[in-house]
């Protein structure tokens, strides 16, 4: 299973990942996209979703209109964990792929 990162390992991959944030009062990072329009918030959800289930780690999320809201954090480890720093980059990467 997955270990949670100490406090220094996840600031520095934080670093990494621009927009991403710790969670206050929480062992989770969060980031909010806005993208054009809800067409292309969905589509990024859909192909996040798809990577999501590859990897067998889900994000919680909220999506209002152009907006989705994502907290990640690995729920069987009770924090943060490698495993939410890699679904952050690969949505990062889907986000630049989606038009804001
Ligand atoms: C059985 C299954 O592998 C686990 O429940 C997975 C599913 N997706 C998950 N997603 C997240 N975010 N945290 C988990 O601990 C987790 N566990």
């Amino acid at each position: 299973m997955a270990e949670r990162l100490a406090a220094e390992a996840r600031k520095q991959a934080l670093g990494g990942i621009p927009g991403w944030s710790e969670v206050a009062g929480r062992d989770a990072i969060a980031k909010t996209f806005v993208f054009k329009d809800f067409n292309e918030a969905f589509g990024f959800m859909t192909r996040a979703a798809l990577v999501a289930e590859k990897m067998d780690h889900h994000p919680e999320w909220r999506n209002v209109y152009k907006t989705v809201e994502v907290v990640l954090s690995t729920h069987d480890a009770g924090g943060v964990t490698a495993l939410d720093v890699e679904l952050a980059r690969a949505m990062n990467a889907i986000a630049k792929l989606t038009p804001a």
